[in-house]
């Protein structure tokens, strides 16, 4: 399965709130819901589903000139500002971080829906404020793995520590006596559903946050999901309408859509072109006068949150933290609220935007710390820091992840399982919204059992497994569930077609503006696990968008389908069906095995069963080995004595010989529904 930002497809996008299957016949089924945004302002409850179409807009002129009184200069001349993007581990005894008190601090990240222009906004902002050089030639900087490179979108939130200061206080002025230098600490983060467990980690961090949207694109299902995160951690929201060179772009249109969705104010937001720079001036502006600084207390004892993690071969597990009381120092000796291990600072600075040891964090801060930590399970997201031996209050931490595809992970060679266990450790590290357990498969041997957010979730955490860990994983099909969200105005009867196909109950439909409906819509998960999002895509020329909420267990008709090869049940390809649709299902299962599994010396059975009761059956007949071609003009007797042998041969290998099965047929299972 491939994502690309361009063309999304449907197993990728419907990535899930969703819970596991219960494995065995008589579970129910999982349902899906899709909530209106209607009506959103500040006493909105979140929404669920949304479905929404645009028509093409016509290209509008705007005015606006918020902040244009606003002077300010970007500080790229500091000593401490780097000019290279690869500048990891300097020793840059010149960030003195003692100059920035909470109240010359800022925090906050950048959300949006998918591809309207997060990472290049912050690619600008880190230019524009000399923290990388000016067309360093590596667009979204800050999208560092190799999965977000190819695919082009992010999947990791990233921070990136710049130092801003106004021009009315004097340039040339020192940075320590600048009473208006400032430290901004930006996080990137995620557009797609998927990653959402990132921006909320993310914007615990923050205290304000920059909602992007496409000027031409509006409001779309992400942007609300994210404005609610937002909202909900009461983050100051600034609005930034972005991308308005292009043609079709229509600001009028989307204020009116903050304001009515959101009850933001249309004169506060922000117009800039992340492409031209237009508008970019007013952004770091905008971001001092507006958010609120950090509110922790400077002379309290030490309280840090541990946000993100990584493992480094060099290093170990380097931990991302918010110091949101009190002072870090290097050497300092701290202990973890969650596991009351003790550990040593013995590396402390921020991302500037590579690692910048700086000795010290303070009050407000964002940074990194080094710990010598030797486990990656020791770094607990949401886990408090403390200096030993003081009393603190925990902090609230995070929500737990809600896991809803559940996918086994199997080495692709059974000698393997020590080499993806330790793959797999390592990458949790990174990416702790991923819940493992154990389990063994009588077909595949020793694996895990992974719990991901969705589908592209699972599958950008098999492409990271490959290639960061070279760790080759064979995938058994996901017992998820999953929700959408759609957009659509002249598309709403292809939609609810398909939402009816699929068993669909719509709980709520309704328009926002002329050009676009909300739709809410209960799908079992099942149903729109694979395929549904292409559909809805094509159906609806690319404009419907969807996003989704986990909702509650439903009855239903459900049966286990077993796929069984020469009669034995291989228990990694059974699946969970609705009754009705379990023919179908189980022919194409067949089937496609049928075309995936090579030919053997022996005649191979596929067959598909509910129980005992066999409901598809494809036969793969065995590869013919010319036993008589030696016997050149012999008698009749003989020839047929050696077809006999061979029939034997045959039934004994049928019965004993075990069936090789390619990967690619495991891969193809997911593609039914
Ligand atoms: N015309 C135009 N294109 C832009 C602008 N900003 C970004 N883009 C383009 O929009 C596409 C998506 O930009 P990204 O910055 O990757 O978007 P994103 O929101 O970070 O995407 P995800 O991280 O995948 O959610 C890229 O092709 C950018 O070049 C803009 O102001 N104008």
């Amino acid at each position: 399965m491939s994502f690309k930002k361009s063309k999304p497809n449907a197993a990728n996008f419907c990535s899930a709130l969703s819970k596991q299957f219960g494995y065995g016949s008589t579970s129910s089924a999982k349902t899906l819901q899709m909530g209106s945004l209607y009506g959103a302002s500040k006493t909105l409850k979140k929404s669920h589903f949304i479905l929404s179409s645009i028509a093409k807009t016509n290209p509008i002129n705007f005015r606006f000139s918020h902040c244009q009184n606003h002077r300010c200069l970007l500080d790229s001349t500091r000593s401490f500002s780097s000019n290279s993007p690869q500048h990891d581990n300097r020793d840059n005894t010149n960030v003195d971080l003692t100059q920035y008190p909470p109240e010359r601090i800022r925090n906050f990240s950048i959300i949006a829906h998918v591809d309207h222009g997060k990472s290049t906004l912050a690619d600008r902002l880190l230019e524009l404020t000399g923290t990388i050089k000016r067309g360093h030639g590596q667009p979204q900087y800050l999208d560092k793995l190799q999965v977000e490179r190819e695919r082009g979108i992010t999947v990791k939130a990233q921070t990136a520590t710049m130092f801003y200061r106004n021009e009315l206080n004097g340039p040339g002025t020192s940075e320590a006596h600048n009473p208006s230098s400032f430290l901004l600490n930006l996080i990137d983060t995620p557009g797609h559903v998927d990653f959402s467990y990132e921006v909320s980690r993310s914007l615990a961090a923050c205290q304000g946050a920059l909602l992007v949207v496409d000027a031409a694109q509006g409001v779309q299902a992400q942007t609300v999901a994210n404005f609610y995160l937002a909202f909900e951690s009461e983050l100051t929201i600034i609005p930034v309408i972005n991308k308005i060179d292009q043609p079709t772009a229509d600001p009028d249109r989307v204020k009116a859509q903050l304001k009515s969705m959101f009850d933001l104010d249309p004169s506060e937001a922000l117009l800039t072109s992340a492409k031209t720079g237009q508008g970019l001036e007013h952004v770091l502006p905008a971001v001092i006068e507006r958010i609120p600084p950090p509110r922790g207390i400077i002379n309290s004892s030490l309280r840090m949150l541990l946000l993100d993690s990584y493992y480094d071969e060099y290093k170990g597990v380097i931990c991302h933290v918010a110091v949101v009381d009190g002072t870090l120092r290097k050497g300092d000796k701290i202990s973890s609220a969650a596991t009351g291990q003790a550990y040593e600072i013995v590396d402390v600075g921020i991302m500037h935007p590579e690692l910048t040891p700086t000795g010290v964090l303070l009050t407000g801060q964002v940074g990194y710390v080094v710990t010598g930590m030797r486990s990656t399970k020791e770094a607990r997201i949401g886990d408090t820091l403390y200096h030993n031996k003081s009393i603190v209050e925990p902090l609230p931490g995070f929500k737990p992840a809600k896991h809803m595809v559940f996918s086994g992970l199997y080495p692709a060679d059974g000698s393997d399982f020590e080499v993806l266990n330790h793959a797999i450790e390592r990458l949790t590290c990174n990416d702790a919204s991923v819940s493992v357990t154990k389990e063994t498969s009588t077909a595949l041997g020793l694996g895990f059992r992974c719990g991901f957010l969705g589908l592209l979730h699972m599958d950008v955490f098999h492409q990271r497994l490959e290639q960061e860990y070279g760790a080759h994983v064979i995938s058994t099909v996901p017992t998820v569930p999953y929700i959408f969200e759609y957009s659509d105005g002249r598309y709403v009867g292809s939609v609810i077609t398909l939402c009816s196909e699929r068993r669909g109950q719509q709980l709520e439909y309704s328009f926002i503006d002329s050009q676009r409906a909300f739709m809410k819509y209960r799908l079992p998960l099942r149903e729109i696990v694979v395929d549904f999002y292409n559909e809805l895509k094509s159906l609806t020329s690319g404009y419907a968008s969807f996003d989704y909420e986990d909702s509650e267990y439903q009855q239903a008709d459900m049966v286990k389908l077993d796929i069984l090869l020469n009669g034995q049940p291989v228990d990694a390809m059974a699946t969970i069906v609705h009754n009705l649709k379990a023919q179908r299902v189980g022919r194409e299962l067949v089937e496609k095995l049928k075309k995936f599994i090579d030919r053997q010396m022996f005649e191979i059975t596929i067959q598909a069963a509910i129980g005992s009761k066999v409901i598809a059956r494809e036969t793969i007949s065995a590869m013919r080995k010319n036993v008589l071609a030696k016997c050149y003009g012999g008698d009749v007797t003989r020839k047929r004595k050696l077809l006999e042998k061979q029939k034997e041969g045959k039934k004994r290998m049928k019965r004993v010989g075990s069936v090789d099965i390619p990967q690619e047929a495991f891969h193809q299972l997911l593609r039914v529904s």
